[in-house]
């Protein structure tokens, strides 16, 4: 330990490699993130969590907390204005887990029937929310040769690849990617109405990959009934970790938040809030084990008859989402849904990022599709 070995630091439980990359700065406690109070916080000084704990006013009022930090791309847990409004510094990981998002939306992309012929035929993809994720999107569909464009009315408008929220919701697959926000011009809560999303064309795929509650729970449902032809893939949910289990049971892909979930994009947003509690202690940040399940994996040979038969299985080698879909399902019909959606995601598989896969392809002829599937980081 180091100068600052007193420092008290509470990470969340299920922050993978927290206990060795923290103990560097002081003693670290694990806690349940989801049921965080302000009377486990002791005496501590460093906060570190997930998007399950709510850093407000209720949690750190009277304690000695001044720096908070969240593996998260999210931040829509933390109550920045109190935190700002009492100098505790707050951090996050920006772009951490984006990659990892851009694998589920291409593993559901090969997963829903003829969507991926479709897109790749010509049918443009629509990106609601055009930043860390939306853009290395529409940076691998573009490698792919996949026509895409997107909403995102806080950009300037003259950024390339932007366009209206009506053209973006006119595409055959709709990816949702805004942050979940309640104020300021343009709030995403509950930023979709039926009017909009029922305008969706024949046969659409709706992907909500971003924050549940950016398209009510009654919309989405509603959506179903009046446009059966419409197949939704939910990676987020209205008030989780309690998800409606009417909707679960109606989606075409339904999965427990764990779009972000790579052992790559995990360690990422580990390595970052390190980093910035090193630099707000003035330290240098050590070298920390790294869980042996990072080694670099054994080469994963792929061939397909054609293109779109080796992307599917390239991609299914790496990640496939419908493993996530079975695991959710099996909770649909649990007596206690919510503790059963935090042990999924408590005892994730560790899954490895496209990019960062050891994918060979036995045909050259594959050699650029694949270059394009692994074109992240
Ligand atoms: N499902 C998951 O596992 C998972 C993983 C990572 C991130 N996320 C969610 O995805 C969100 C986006 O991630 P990111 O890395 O791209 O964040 P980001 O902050 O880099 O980008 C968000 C973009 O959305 C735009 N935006 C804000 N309000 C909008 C609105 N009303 N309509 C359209 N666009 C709007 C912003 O201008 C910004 O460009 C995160 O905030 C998080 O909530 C989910
Ligand atoms: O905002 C994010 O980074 C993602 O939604 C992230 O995957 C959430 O995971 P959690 O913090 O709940 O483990």
């Amino acid at each position: 330990m180091r100068s600052s070995a007193a420092l008290r630091i509470i990470v969340d439980e299920n922050i993978p490699a927290a206990v060795e990359c923290f103990s560097q700065f002081g003693e670290v406690q694990q806690v349940s993130g989801r049921e965080l109070s302000r009377a486990d916080i002791g005496a501590a000084e460093v906060l570190v969590v997930r998007s399950v704990t709510k850093v407000n006013e209720a949690l750190l009022a009277g304690t000695g907390v001044r720096f908070v930090g969240s593996t998260t791309i999210g931040t829509d847990h933390l109550d920045l204005n109190y935190l700002a409004a009492n100098e505790i510094k707050v951090c996050n990981a920006p772009g951490s887990n984006a990659e990892s998002v851009v694998d589920y939306v291409i593993s559901a992309i090969c997963s829903c029937g003829n969507l991926l012929d479709r897109l790749l035929s010509g049918e443009p993809v629509g990106i609601v929310g055009y930043g860390n994720v939306g853009r290395r999107l529409g940076r691998r569909l573009s490698a792919l040769g996949i026509a895409w464009r997107a909403y995102d009315p806080l950009l300037d408008q003259a950024t390339e690849g932007l366009s209206s929220l009506e053209e973006v919701i006119g595409s055959s697959f709709v990816c949702l990617h805004a942050p979940l926000t309640r104020d300021g011009l343009y709030p995403s809560y509950h930023m979709l109405g039926l009017d909009q999303l029922g305008a969706m064309p024949a046969n659409a795929v709706l992907l909500n990959a971003g924050r549940g509650e950016v398209v009510a729970t009654e919309v989405l449902l509603s959506l179903c009934e009046q446009r059966p032809d419409i197949s939704l893939v939910l990676d987020v949910w209205e008030g989780e970790p309690c998800f409606p289990a009417n909707l679960a049971s109606r989606c075409r892909i339904a999965t427990p938040h764990i779009a972000g979930y790579s052992a790559d994009g995990k360690l990422t947003g580990l390595r970052m809030v390190a980093s910035e509690l090193a630099a707000f202690l003035n330290l240098s940040l050590l070298p920390f084990a790294v869980p042996s399940s990072m080694a670099d994996s054994a080469e994963i040979a792929c061939d397909g008859a054609n293109e779109l038969d080796f992307i599917k299985n390239a991609v299914a080698a790496v990640y496939d989402v419908m493993e996530d879909d079975k695991r959710f399902r099996g909770i649909i019909g649990s007596s206690n849904r919510g503790q059963a959606f935090d042990l999924l995601r408590k005892h994730y598989p560790v899954r490895r990022e496209l990019a960062y896969s050891a994918l060979a392809s036995t045909n050259p002829k594959f050699s650029a599709v694949l270059q394009a599937l692994q074109s992240g980081r």
